[in-house]
């Protein structure tokens, strides 16, 4: 045969090539290159978008998909670490044997061959099937992986599933395109401007992203082929009309929300460690301002740990009765003090037992409490008020100020020792003023969103939420909108006279956050143009009364 018609080596045979050139040995173990937990933490905030379109959009589509299968689902980064991952917990642990989890990095410098290091280093998808893997300990594995580009054609990271090899069939490869895809279409929509839809009635359309003036911003895949095919004319597209809209639409951006993300075993950067701490029974002391949502973290650690089924029991030190104070919290027997009931009381310690306690404004608690309460946590048992008999009890202890407890322990006003006993770890949560901006908006979208999907916020309103103060912290801010939704019912825009917000000295006006006020007047606009000027049908469409609308109109003359 000439060498012209040998066939080109696959891309498994090239992989095996390189591994080879590099000196990599089969018989011998992988590297197990793990990112130092800092690293990760890090890495997951630099991709948060992709995380969270990964949560949002692709685990619902793979959970549906693959439901029951022994496989998983991994989101790695441009150098093949994984970030985030969801999937079957049986197969979850073969997949632990060999640190195919969050935070290794699969390259194929360090693995060899196997499918997230060699669609990366092949920028294409493959599939690499049990012994396909360079190292022996891999064979057990048959994964599938497809490359992520973001909206400007760049390499963002790869998707993966892997499964173990003796459940493998073939429609993995196109499963994993098919949740590729997803998210790449759903980070598309996350850019502002003008997304083209050529085909609108087709889930996989070609799809560009445009400028103000026509300009192109971005493609997802298939509209990069259509580019790649077709002469392009932005500014024709945008007369044209055709499959357009403003993006990202309302719910996408409350779907860009800081919030509970599941990155595999945790949730946010703030939520993660709390978890670890919580899970390895290490007491947690929580501090914040009032409002900054001390109880609201401790809910959703309650919601992702181990003891989601268990009781989770809040209790408010500073709001017990003076002279109840012990009985409320370790309970007493029938008869203990006069107005005791006759049947006695479990008590919140008890009524924990098996889940988490959560003492909020523990310094507001009496010395003497104190002082019992330090016994029962040295002694993991708890003697209700007027019996001898201490009763085991099972709890993980998480305490929240809003006040500084190591000023009082200066202060003698709380003990010292319980002190340590109670803060294992400290978790500061910051005011909502010391958040950035874009945290801020997010956080403003996300409530607004769960609120009142059918309302958006006017510019002005925007910036004035986000110019004050606000010392009651995200209760004032989810306060302020409640009202702001009650009076700007029915009009599709909350604007800052339905915004009461006591006067203070505001905060230095935000820069660069121009967005939502400049998306709201295309929006009108837009929608003003495509139904021909037609007033009402505008406004239908956006939900929201003729009178409204010719208030943003005559709102918009005058800016
Ligand atoms: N990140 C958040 N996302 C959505 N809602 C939140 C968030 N943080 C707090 N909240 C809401 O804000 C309100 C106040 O939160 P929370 O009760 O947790 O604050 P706190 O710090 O415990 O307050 P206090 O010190 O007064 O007890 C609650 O309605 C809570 O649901």
């Amino acid at each position: 045969m000439s060498e012209s018609l040998q066939p080109s080596p696959s891309p498994i045979q090239r992989s095996w090539q390189r591994c080879l050139h590099q000196g990599l040995i089969r018989q011998q173990s992988a590297e197990l290159d793990l990112l130092p937990q800092g690293e990760l933490s890090a890495r997951q905030e630099e991709h948060r978008t992709l995380i969270t379109c990964f949560q949002r959009f692709v685990l619902p589509l793979f959970a549906q998909l693959l439901a029951g299968r022994p496989c998983r689902l991994l989101l790695c980064d441009g150098e093949g670490a994984i970030l985030a991952a969801s999937g079957d917990d049986g197969f979850a642990r073969h997949a632990e044997r060999i640190f195919l989890r969050s935070g290794a990095r699969w390259g194929e410098a360090s693995k060899g061959t196997n499918a997230i290091g060699t669609a990366l280093a092949e920028q294409s998808e493959v599939q690499v099937l049990g012994a396909q893997h360079f190292f022996a300990q891999h064979s057990f594995l048959s994964c599938s992986a497809c490359p992520l580009l973001g909206p400007d054609g760049q390499l963002l990271g790869v998707l993966d599933i892997s499964t173990d090899a003796a459940h493998h069939d073939g429609d993995m490869l196109g499963t994993v395109r098919l949740l590729a895809m997803t998210l790449e279409n759903a980070l598309l929509a996350r850019q502002p401007g003008w997304l083209v839809d050529l085909d609108p009635q087709s889930l996989w359309s070609a799809r560009l992203l445009l400028g103000e003036g026509g300009e192109l911003l971005g493609a997802n895949r298939a509209g990069r082929l259509w580019l790649g095919q077709h002469p392009f004319d932005g500014q024709q597209l945008l007369r044209d009309r055709r499959g357009l809209r403003l993006v990202p639409e309302a719910g996408e951006r409350a779907a860009r929300l800081p919030l509970p993300s599941a990155v595999e075993e945790g949730g946010s950067q703030a939520q993660q460690v709390p978890l670890k701490m919580l899970e390895r029974g290490i007491s947690l002391l929580i501090e914040g301002e009032t409002g900054s949502g001390k109880e609201h973290l401790v809910r959703t650690l309650h919601a992702r740990s181990s003891r989601r089924e268990r009781p989770l029991v809040c209790v408010n030190c500073g709001a017990l009765p003076a002279d109840l104070v012990e009985a409320e919290l370790f309970g007493y027997v029938g008869g203990a003090f006069s107005g005791a009931r006759s049947q006695g009381s479990q008590g919140y310690l008890r009524a924990a037992h098996g889940g988490i306690l959560m003492l909020d404004e523990i310094g507001e608690l009496p010395l003497p409490a104190q002082t019992r309460l330090l016994r029962v946590l040295q002694e993991r048992a708890v003697t209700p008020v007027g019996s001898h008999r201490p009763e085991a009890v099972d709890f993980w202890l998480v305490s929240a100020s809003h006040r500084d407890l190591a000023a009082m322990v200066a202060a003698g006003t709380f003990r010292e020792d319980l002190y340590y006993r109670i803060c294992g770890w400290r978790q500061q949560l910051a005011p909502l003023r010391a958040w950035s901006v874009p945290e801020r908006q997010e956080l403003i979208l996300n409530l607004l969103a769960e609120m009142d999907p059918a309302l958006q916020l006017t510019p002005q309103a925007e910036q004035r939420l986000l110019a004050h103060p606000l010392p009651g912290n995200v209760r004032q801010l989810k306060q302020a909108l409640e009202v702001a939704c009650v009076l700007a019912e029915g009009q599709g825009w909350i604007d800052p006279a339905h915004l009461h917000l006591p006067e203070v000295a505001a905060m230095p006006a935000p820069r660069g956050t121009t967005t939502l006020r400049e998306q709201s007047r295309q929006r009108v606009q837009q929608t003003l143009a495509e139904c021909g000027g037609n007033v009402s049908e505008a406004a239908r469409r956006l939900g929201i009364s003729r009178t409204t609308f010719y208030r943003h109109l005559a709102r918009e003359g005058r800016e």
